[in-house]
Parts: C-alpha cells; structure tokens; sequence
C-alpha cells in the first residue's frame, strides 16, 4: 500500500530566518497514529502546515496521498486538503457567527468527496460526531463564538472528522479539554480514524498521551537543521 505522507530531503525557512526545518525521511502508512512532540518553537505547527500544503518547501519532496505537494499550485493544494483531510487547528478557524452545526457541515460544502463518503444526512452524521464528543445538544444552534474554548475545539474537531478524511491531522487539539472531555475526544478521534482507515498526525504538549499511538517522534532528534533554541 503506498505512503499516506513521504518527506524526503525536505527543508523549509520562514523568510528572512534561518532553516527551521530539514527532514531527511518521514513516512506515514494508512491507519498509522503517529504522535509529534518537540518544545515550544521547535516547529511542529510549521510541519504541520507543510503537510497541510498551506505552506511550500524550499526544498526536497513532500508526497501526500500520491501527490507531489511540490509540484501543485495554492489551489490545488487546497483541493486536496478540502477532499482528503480533516485538520484541527491550535486556534480552531471557526467561524464565529455560524452555528456549532453549520461550523461543523460547512467542512462538505466545499468538498464533493466528503459528502460522498456520508452514510447518513450531514446533519445527522454532524449530530453523531458532537454527541460523541459530549457537546450538549443545547448548544447546537448557538453561534459558535457563544462557546467556552473547550467547546470550541471540539467543534473543531467534528468539522476536521466529518466526511471520514483519509489524513487527520491535529494540532493540540485537546489543550483546552478537561479530563473527562479529553477522553471521550480521544476515544472517538481514534474510533473514527480505525472506521475511516486514517491516518493520523497528533502534535500536542502532553505526553501522557504518547502511549496511545503506534508511533512517537521526536520534532528535534527529526530535524537536521540547527536553530536558535536555547540549550539545542
Ligand atoms: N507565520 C510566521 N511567520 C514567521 N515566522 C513564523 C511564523 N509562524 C511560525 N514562525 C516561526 O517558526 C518557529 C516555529 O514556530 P511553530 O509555530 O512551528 O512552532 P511549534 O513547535 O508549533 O510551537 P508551539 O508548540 O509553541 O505551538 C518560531 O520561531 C516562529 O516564530
């Protein structure tokens, strides 16, 4: 089966910086949970971001889903991301005036993929996600802005699910979770990436999730380039 993400010899500077980012191989398979962990700065949101195709390498190759990253324009890159993955954003990108429902069924509005991969109406299969994730059925209908921080990201994280993406990718995604709703999105982030076959790509701060995944790396023993951290 082919890689869902293949890096070779990729680097990547932010304009006027040095290399923040030099990865000589990073391979992902499908289903695989991979866990990224490295301190505050060391770039795994940059990576992130490559991956996501929001952002181009300087140099070497980025293959997502058999596509080669570098050679696509913006808008083709956002064609892939809007069809085939799901991403959680640290700050969410919700929009703040629309309804926790049409936050969430607004991720198959611009993606005839998703919507096709629905086994159920949009509303239902949004109504699943949030109710599994614990978000109480009151809130549905509330502009999203009305919602604690914890709520938010749970938000989120239905719109990233919806639409069983072949790639998930999660950036903190339970930084603002008690524990008990840290758990239940847990359960049902690894629940349906196994019912979607997706993969998986977690960032996050807390390693006492790390023993959750099949694979944990390490941003700085991954990176070859040398930047300015105190002490690394
Ligand atoms: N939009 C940007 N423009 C310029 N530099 C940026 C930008 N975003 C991030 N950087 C720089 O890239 C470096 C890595 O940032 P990044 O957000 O990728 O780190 P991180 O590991 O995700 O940090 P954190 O754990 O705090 O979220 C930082 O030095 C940061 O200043």
């Amino acid at each position: 089966m082919s890689a869902l993400v293949s890096i070779n010899a990729l680097s990547f500077a932010w304009p006027g910086q040095a290399t923040l980012l030099k990865i000589n191989n990073l391979t992902l398979t499908p289903g695989e949970r991979l866990f990224i962990r490295g301190p505050s700065g060391s770039g795994k949101s940059t990576l992130l971001g490559l991956l996501a195709g929001i952002l181009q390498p300087d140099q070497g190759s980025l293959m997502i889903l058999g596509q080669d990253f570098t050679r696509l324009s913006g808008h083709q890159r956002d064609r892939v991301r809007a069809d085939q993955m799901g991403y959680i954003f640290q700050q969410f990108n919700l929009l703040p005036y629309l309804s926790v429902m049409e936050n969430v069924t607004a991720a198959l509005i611009f993606s005839a993929h998703k919507r096709k991969r629905l086994n159920r109406p949009a509303s239902q299969e949004a109504a699943r996600l949030l109710s599994a994730l614990q978000l109480p059925e009151v809130l549905w209908q509330q502009p999203v802005h009305k919602l604690s921080i914890g709520q938010q990201q749970r938000v989120a994280a239905a719109r990233a699910l919806i639409g069983r993406p072949p790639l998930v990718i999660a950036d903190e995604p339970t930084s603002a979770l008690d524990a008990g709703s840290r758990s239940a999105f847990m359960q049902l982030l690894f629940a349906e990436c196994e019912h979607a076959g997706s993969g998986l790509i977690f960032v996050s701060h807390d390693a006492g999730l790390e023993p959750l995944f099949s694979r944990v790396i390490s941003l700085n023993q991954l990176n070859g380039a040398k930047h300015a951290e105190p002490g690394l």
